[in-house]
């Protein structure tokens, strides 16, 4: 709790280095911390205000004590002493009223408070900044949905971990800036007692397949990819491009539909089409040993996806599932080498619940996901989770820019193309959602909200070596 209290108070007065800090402390623990961050702040020569609940809890007892000792005594909180304090004009309130101990609804006594803070912070010209502990009051810690009555915070510093409310939008739009402090803890084992393991660009960067100097196009990986239909016929070619730009040393499109093969030799020559009125042709070439390295399916497929996604996964092959190939029906069918790839609307198809339950508890969907699909699932977002046998991964990074249609067909053909060069199952579908999102960073830096799928694909390489090289050159740990 001091260390805790010791890092608020840092970043507090590293952000805001001058004017009167607010400090609010609720009955809790959180409200310990807050009151340890006031003593060091004081210490530090800062004016400071604290307003406290006062509590059973010895430790936050403990510290009112200290306070009063080192000459700064807390006033009780209340709504009219809030509402004063606030109108004196703060530099910053730290917001240390719940934090992970909080169990919904607010209750309306503290709720007013909640209002009062959020109405001095949008006030128009206020200059002053909330920062909160841990978590924004108002927002549990496991949930990544917004309730009614929640701090609207600049900053949260969290600590020990972040919690997946301030991984997930739309909860982590609550807390502005996250800092996340260790409090000495090691990182790996934070990570293991929190709930998902975010690994760090040197990690996916160390998974990434090495060539041999003299590797030819057969080494690099045969990919098929299977999808397009009337109306739809751009999404096995993103997928494509994506294959392609991923390191695939041969890309081959199979569609029923012909335009599918007009538009790949328009976007990338380097792109095989094969149009086949019945796709259930493809188990002769399997049978007869004609088989990819691996395959991605559903891609604007249309109706009968599921029955061409349930004999593929007959074949035993690295092989990625997506789009209209993510049907309940497929459930338990997943082998070791299978990656299901759904955004949170065919999520929600797959477990057969409510699209709002997938996006308000992303990691217990992707962890549910796997269990009853099997293999390894990317549960798309900004961020992506990524469920394996052995746990819950968060990769970092992303662009808002990459929120544009076809995003998900490149990401596919990105995953087909990493198993196709050997990686594992879960190996590719980790590197492939950060090779896509770093992709999606260095795209949108130049294209901002206008980034296509196209775009990200061009980027592509570009992305795995920037990987490559901050693999090489960063030996600090990544915040
Ligand atoms: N390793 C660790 O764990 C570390 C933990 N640390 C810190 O501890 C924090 C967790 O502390 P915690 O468990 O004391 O809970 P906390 O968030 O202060 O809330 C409890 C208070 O909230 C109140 N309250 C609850 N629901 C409410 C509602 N609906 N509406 C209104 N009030 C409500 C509840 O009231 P009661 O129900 O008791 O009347 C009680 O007073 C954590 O976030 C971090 O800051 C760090 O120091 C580092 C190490
Ligand atoms: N704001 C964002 N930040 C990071 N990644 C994002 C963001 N928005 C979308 N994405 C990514 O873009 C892809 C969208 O997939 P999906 O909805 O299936 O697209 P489509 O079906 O149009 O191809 C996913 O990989 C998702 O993680």
């Amino acid at each position: 709790m001091e260390e805790a209290g010791r890092a608020v108070a840092a970043a507090v007065h590293e952000g805001i280095p001058q004017g009167t800090v607010l400090i609010l402390a609720g009955s809790g623990a959180n409200g310990a911390d807050a009151l340890v961050a006031a003593r060091r702040l004081h210490a530090w020569g800062r004016a400071v205000r604290v307003l406290a609940q006062p509590s059973r809890h010895p430790l936050h007892r403990a510290n009112w004590a200290r306070l009063e000792a080192v000459g700064l005594p807390a006033e009780v909180l209340s709504p009219s002493r809030l509402e004063e304090a606030l109108r004196s004009s703060p530099a910053a309130a730290v917001d240390g009223l719940l934090g992970t101990g909080f169990r919904p609804p607010v209750r309306p006594e503290l709720g007013e408070l909640i209002d009062l803070l959020n109405a001095a912070r949008s006030r128009p010209g206020a200059n002053f900044r909330v920062i909160s502990i841990d978590l924004p009051s108002g927002i549990e810690a496991a949930r990544a949905t917004l309730p009614e009555t929640y701090v609207q915070a600049d900053l949260t510093v969290a600590l020990g971990g972040p919690k997946p409310a301030l991984i997930y939008g739309p909860a982590a739009h609550a807390a502005g800036r996250v800092q996340v402090v260790g409090l000495g803890i090691p990182e790996s084992w934070t990570e293991v007692h929190a709930l998902a393991v975010r690994p760090g660009d040197r990690e996916v960067a160390g998974l990434l397949p090495v060539r041999f100097p003299d590797a030819h196009k057969g080494d690099a990986g045969r990919v098929w990819i299977v999808g397009g239909h009337p109306g739809t016929v751009g999404a096995p070619v993103l997928a494509g491009l994506g294959a392609l730009r991923a390191g695939a040393g041969l890309v081959t499109l199979y569609s029923r539909e012909q335009g599918v093969a007009a538009l790949a030799v328009n976007q990338a020559p380097e792109l095989m089409a094969r149009i086949l009125p019945d796709l259930g042709e493809l188990a002769v070439d399997v049978a007869a040993g004609k088989r990819p390295d691996a395959l991605a399916l559903g891609m604007g497929l249309g109706p009968d996806a599921a029955r061409l996604a349930q004999a593929a996964l007959a074949w035993k092959l690295p092989t990625v599932i997506d789009a209209d190939a993510l049907q309940p029906e497929l459930r338990g069918a997943g082998h070791e080498q299978v990656v299901w790839t759904p955004h949170p609307g065919e999520a929600a198809r797959m477990l057969g619940v409510k699209t709002g339950e997938i996006v308000a508890d992303p990691l217990s969907a992707a962890r549910e996901l796997q269990r009853q699909y099997g293999g390894v699932v990317v549960l798309k977002g900004g961020p992506s989770t990524v469920a394996t046998p052995a746990g819950l991964l968060v990769p970092r990074g992303g662009h808002p820019g990459m929120a544009s249609a076809g995003m998900g067909d490149t990401l596919c053909g990105v995953i087909a193309a990493l198993l196709a060069q050997g990686l594992s199952a879960p190996h590719a579908a980790l590197c492939g959602v950060r090779l896509h999102s770093r992709a999606g960073e260095l795209a949108g830096a130049k294209h901002g909200y206008g980034l296509s799928a196209s775009d990200l694909s061009a980027e592509l390489g570009a992305a795995w070596q920037a990987l490559v090289n901050s693999a090489a050159q960063n030996c600090y740990p990544e915040p």
